[in-house]
């Protein structure tokens, strides 16, 4: 864990005891202050901080229902933001809507529902650059690389597809824009242990290429140890932040949250 005499104003907005320096990146091209958010009148986030520099791989673990996935809304202009700050790209975005910050460069994979059940897998990957004046074809071409039985199935209906084929379809349809940033909410959610492997490898490929991610996942350990950083994230409060390797290797972390 970093050292206390690392804490900035930012860190001092932690509350728990062994929270690092929970927005240590210069230039962030991601960043989340003192933020407090939820749905309708509840809250359910309170002064999270978080950071996302460019390229970075970042990842959010901590309990069923700590708000991870209500960070990831938040960004997408999904909640109800009480207060604090969400800047992208040196432009405030707080409480923007989602049409606006795709073409800001935020591609968003939500957990569930992701795809157009009754639409084809091309059909939904059109949809993902509806925004757009001009269809990307080179987009379209670098999708397909990535994930080619996308383009076997072009005219499969999405909702025949299994659920792996599904999870790379929503991140594909999300690439079609080629964000600088791409928010995955567990994408290993109900996939066979044995798809899990493959899928991490084509997010790590993805964050290659310069993409940044920030993902949720209930694979803590795995996602730790593929990202840069890591967030614990406990009631709503960021708990620990550090890289994943330091998150992996700490005593408390491991005995509270990565089952021993
Ligand atoms: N649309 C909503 N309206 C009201 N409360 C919600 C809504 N979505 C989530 N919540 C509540 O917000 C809290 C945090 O949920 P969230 O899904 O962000 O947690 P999580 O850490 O992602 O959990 P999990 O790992 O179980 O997905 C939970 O108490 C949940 O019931």
């Amino acid at each position: 864990m970093s050292d206390a005499s690392d804490t900035t104003d930012a860190a001092d907005a932690s509350t728990a005891t062994g929270a690092a320096d929970a927005a240590p990146v210069d230039d962030p091209l991601l960043a989340v202050r003192g933020l407090d958010a939820g749905y309708g009148d509840l809250q359910i986030l309170s002064d999270v901080d978080l950071d996302v520099a460019d390229g970075e791989y970042v990842t959010i673990v901590g309990p069923n229902g700590a708000g991870k996935s209500t960070v990831m809304k938040s960004v997408f202009g999904l909640t109800h933001v009480f207060g604090g700050s969400i800047r992208f790209d040196d432009a405030d975005i707080t409480g923007a809507a989602p049409e606006s910050l795709v073409h800001h460069g935020l591609g968003y994979v939500p957990q569930n529902e992701n795809v157009f059940a009754g639409l084809s897998v091309r059909e939904n990957l059109e949809m993902g650059a509806y925004v757009l004046e001009e269809f990307p074809e080179e987009r379209l071409v670098d999708v397909y690389d990535r994930f080619p039985i996308l383009e076997e199935r072009e005219d499969q209906r999405a909702g025949t597809l299994s659920g792996g084929q599904q999870q790379m379809l929503a991140m594909g349809r999300a690439l079609m824009l080629d964000p600088d940033l791409l928010l995955l909410d567990e994408p290993s959610a109900g996939l066979a242990p044995d798809l899990v492997d493959d899928l991490f490898d084509r997010i790590d490929a993805i964050n290659d290429s310069g993409t940044a991610i920030l993902m949720v996942e209930q694979n803590a350990k795995e996602a730790l140890r593929r990202c840069d950083r890591g967030y614990v994230l406990v009631q709503g409060e960021n708990r620990f932040v550090d890289t994943g390797e330091a998150l992996l290797a700490d005593d408390e972390v491991r005995k509270q949250f990565l089952g021993g």
